[in-house]
């Protein structure tokens, strides 16, 4: 089946990007790949949204399209061992919106074009939840929690519990779509069910919008500064009391932006540290076993020029951890 502007992970990429080495197997070796997931065995499915439209559209800057290749050449040569066994795992392929992104011109074609790109990525989530397979979804910008959020919701004919480890909440006003309104957008739209945010920073997140929030009854976060400057909860309190207040078709969000040192358009000098990022990756699969796992708004490559050779690895850290946790 052919989707727009999807590109199905190949034969010849999978051999280029895993290196094999003799006495040893890698992911890459084991894991399924290609367009009939639906017939495949495996129980989690990969997928890649290249795309730094959200991010533009929020008046950020580009990046977030590098991240799929990246976390690629990590995860295929990670060691496929009894602790990880990557029979179960499928990676379909990744969206690649370069083209549409060189059209661009202004914020406003950004955010028109965001729309588009909801419109192609939705009916695809849909329809790998309603094949019964945990989603993997590997940004991007966080602009696609929306269609995310909206292609399980209809596929499981109920509205999607969050969890988001986010310094930032996403849900400003509905003014075109980008990267800091998919939940809001999505709430709108009534396939965001309970939505609990982890970290969020009290620099960035304003006064109007968090009165809208607390309008809201399920909607409830946790200030990163509540947490490591006035001590009034532990890391790990605040993340169990999520876990615990989650029920019914689950998701699990995560901004790389909230984690300290890694490249994004929103870079943060103070946040969450790489650990914590993978006790919450691990934990939530382990206690809710999510329909999706969404990372976003990590970068490889900014294109003001800034790299950081270690993304890659990091992404692929955490999808192991929460591959390891759904199957624990
Ligand atoms: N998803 C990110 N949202 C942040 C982005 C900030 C930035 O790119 O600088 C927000 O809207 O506040």
């Amino acid at each position: 089946m052919d989707i727009a502007n999807f590109k199905y992970l190949d034969k010849e990429t999978l051999f280029t990007l895993t290196h094999k080495r003799e006495g040893e197997i890698k992911i890459g070796e084991k894991i399924s790949y290609g367009s009939d997931f639906e017939n495949s065995t495996a129980r989690y499915v990969i997928i890649g949204i290249e795309e730094s439209i959200g991010v533009k559209g929020n008046l950020g800057k580009s990046g977030t399209h590098t991240a799929w290749n990246a976390f690629l050449n990590a995860f295929l040569n990670v060691q496929n061992t009894d602790r990880l066994n990557g029979d179960p795992i499928h990676i379909l392929g990744s969206f690649q919106f370069q083209e549409i992104f060189q059209e661009c011109e202004s914020t406003e074609d950004y955010r028109e074009k965001v729309s588009l790109i909801d419109d192609s990525i939705s009916p695809l989530i849909e329809k790998i939840s309603l094949a019964g397979k945990r989603l993997i979804i590997i940004g991007g910008s966080h602009a696609n929690a929306y269609p995310i959020i909206k292609g399980v919701s209809q596929a499981k004919n109920s509205p999607v519990s969050v969890i988001n480890m986010d310094a930032h909440a996403d849900f400003r006003k509905l003014e075109g779509r980008h990267s800091g309104n998919p939940f809001s957008s999505v709430r709108h739209e009534g396939f965001l069910g309970p939505y609990h945010i982890l970290g969020l920073h009290e620099n960035y997140n304003s006064q109007t919008m968090l009165e809208e929030m607390s309008k809201q009854k399920d909607i409830q976060w946790y200030f990163y500064e509540d947490i490591y400057l006035r001590n009034k909860i532990s890391f790990d309190k605040a993340l169990h009391h999520f876990i615990e207040n989650t029920k019914g078709i689950a998701g699990i969000e995560l901004d790389m932006d909230s984690v300290e040192n890694v490249l994004s358009s929103a870079m943060t000098p103070t946040g969450f540290s790489a650990l914590e990022a993978r006790k919450y990756a691990y934990n939530t699969a382990y206690q809710l076993k999510p329909s999706y796992f969404h990372i976003c708004e990590a970068a490889a490559k900014l294109d003001n020029g800034l790299e950081d050779p270690q993304t890659g690895k990091l992404l692929s850290y955490l999808v192991t951890d929460f591959i390891k946790g759904l199957m624990e």
